[in-house]
């Protein structure tokens, strides 16, 4: 099990990529911009993320926690022609999820770019043990949700569609990229040229943002 000293908040990350929002809560941790704060896990459904090189070189615990070994189990072939949605494995392994984060008892969940959508069998304990789970996605609020939403705000700016996006930190529920926001900041898509501007953009963005995001809960659970 993963520690932390009583007053410290603990705060276990999930990731599947670079992680580079975690990165800016490893830099944040137990700073004033995240005070009294600590990572006590990062799990990753991608054993190749390289977020998890980044955990490892900060000496915190990492998991990999793999949906392959769940589909083979639970073979899915799909119905009356449609693809398979693999449900009874997304809900084992969720519930193998839930009791593999609850068993570090954390202060707080980040979801940092993890790429699963999180079925009740992960939310409903979590929520039991009142432990708040937050996501960090870019959009804002109602606007573009699901996956690729940078590149879709960049496809509608280049066809004259919009000229601004955004980024929230918001509590995450079964209906995805749908839960009450925390932080928000617009991002405005004007003077970039690329898709790879935009991408640098949201991000220079997205650092401060979770962490402020981060705090919020945090200080609110405090209270
Ligand atoms: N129940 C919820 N789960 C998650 C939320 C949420 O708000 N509610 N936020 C996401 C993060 N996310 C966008 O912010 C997101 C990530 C992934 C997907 C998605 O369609 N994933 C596919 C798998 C993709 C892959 O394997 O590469 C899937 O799960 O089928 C949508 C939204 C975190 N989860
Ligand atoms: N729908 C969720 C989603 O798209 N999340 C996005 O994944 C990236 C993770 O980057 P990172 O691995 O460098 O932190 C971030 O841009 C985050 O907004």
């Amino acid at each position: 099990m993963a520690t932390s000293s009583p007053q410290q908040a603990s705060i276990t990350v999930l990731i599947s990529g670079s992680g580079s929002n975690l990165q800016a809560l490893l830099d944040a941790a137990n700073t004033p911009t995240l005070p009294n704060a600590k990572i006590i896990r990062v799990i990753s459904d991608r054993k190749d993320a390289y977020g998890l090189k980044r955990a490892q070189a900060a000496h915190i615990p990492t998991t990999h926690h793999g949906i392959l070994p769940y589909k083979k189990q639970h073979p899915d072939s799909g119905q009356d022609g449609k693809p398979p949605t693999f449900e009874a494995a997304r809900r084992a392994y969720d519930k193998d999820l839930a009791e593999l984060v609850l068993a570090d008892h954390p202060s707080i969940v980040v979801c940092a770019g993890f790429m699963r959508i999180l079925t009740p069998s992960f939310l409903d304990p979590l929520a039991a043990a009142s432990t708040p789970v937050i996501n960090l996605h870019p959009s804002l609020h109602g606007d573009l949700v699901g996956a690729d939403c940078i590149g879709r705000a960049w496809r509608e700016f280049e066809e004259g569609k919009r000229e601004k996006t955004g980024i929230m930190v918001h509590y995450v529920i079964a209906e995805v990229d749908m839960g009450e926001p925390i932080v928000q900041q617009e991002v405005d898509i004007r003077g970039c040229a690329t898709l790879a501007d935009l991408e640098a953009r949201m991000h220079e963005t997205e650092h401060p943002l979770v962490v402020k995001g981060t705090k919020a809960v945090l200080e609110k659970k405090r209270q």
